[in-house]
């Protein structure tokens, strides 16, 4: 039965109460983006990747010629941003301005300069509602940062996906060497290293583990072996058709 008491100064979880919403942040590389996309398509719920709307604002502001440091700028920037997610073969295209920017928005110096823009208070204040927004039936599942402790702390499902940062660098080693891309270990491990610190230390919403999460640490388990851990968990939690 659907909530009654609802009105605009409802919080906004109340609004979407019936409808399932499982978590997963963690550190760079730690295979958040992989196990989202599996449960997504297991479940056949919604996927929100909210790195790649951080992603989004930096290259937005790069596109226009505005500083990232300049706090006001990109957070006007990214109140505008005009963002659609496109189902595209195994994954999903990323459109700016009806333009796929996929490719541009995986490379690293987007990802460093996201991590920048995502310290900003105002930047991630504009991004709240339309993270919200993804919350629709049959259900969906979140991956970031702060989607268990701060944008979804009602959801009833949380992971928190780590692994070793050497390990993670590796694996992007490898993924970058798949694709047919140049790569250089040093400095992977250093932008992860760079990425954990500014993730973990900033002010607002850092990153961290809900207290209320699982933890899984994936350095030792192979992406199926994730996978089951996950899927037992939700299980618990969550009642699937
Ligand atoms: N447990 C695992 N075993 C082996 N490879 C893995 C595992 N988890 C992830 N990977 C691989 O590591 C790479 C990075 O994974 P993924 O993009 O899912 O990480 P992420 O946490 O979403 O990273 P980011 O936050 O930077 O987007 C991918 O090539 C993925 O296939
Ligand atoms: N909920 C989130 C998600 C991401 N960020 C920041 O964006 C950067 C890029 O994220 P990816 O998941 O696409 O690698 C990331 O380093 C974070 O700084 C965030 O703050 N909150």
């Amino acid at each position: 039965m659907p909530f009654q008491g609802a009105n605009s100064l409802t919080p906004f979880w109340i609004n979407t109460l019936s409808i399932p919403v499982i978590t997963i942040d963690g550190p760079s590389g730690a295979g958040k983006g992989t196990l989202g996309l599996w449960l997504a398509k297991a479940l056949k719920f919604h996927l929100l990747e909210s790195g790649a709307l951080y992603r989004l604002s930096a290259l937005a502001a790069q596109l226009l010629g505005v500083d990232d440091s300049d706090e006001q700028q990109v957070a006007d920037i990214s109140k505008q941003l005009d963002v659609s997610f496109i189902p595209k073969g195994d994954g999903v295209a990323v459109m700016l301005n009806g333009q796929d920017v996929s490719a541009a928005l995986r490379q690293e110096d987007i990802g460093m300069a996201a991590s920048r823009v995502a310290a900003f208070p105002s930047v991630r204040s504009a991004l709240v509602e339309c993270q919200r927004n993804f919350v629709k039936a049959p259900g969906l599942v979140a991956d970031g940062r702060d989607m268990g402790s701060t944008i979804f702390p009602q959801a009833e499902a949380k992971i928190f996906l780590t692994a070793r940062a050497e390990t993670r660098a590796d694996r992007r080693m490898k993924q970058l060497e798949d694709a047919g891309l140049a790569a250089d270990y040093d400095k992977i491990l250093a932008d992860i290293k760079a990425r954990d610190e500014n993730d973990s230390n900033r002010s607002v919403s850092p990153l961290v583990a809900a207290p209320d999460a699982l933890v899984i640490d994936s350095s030792d388990l192979s992406l199926d072996e994730v996978y089951d851990k996950a899927l037992e968990y939700i299980r618990l939690k969550i009642q699937l058709s």
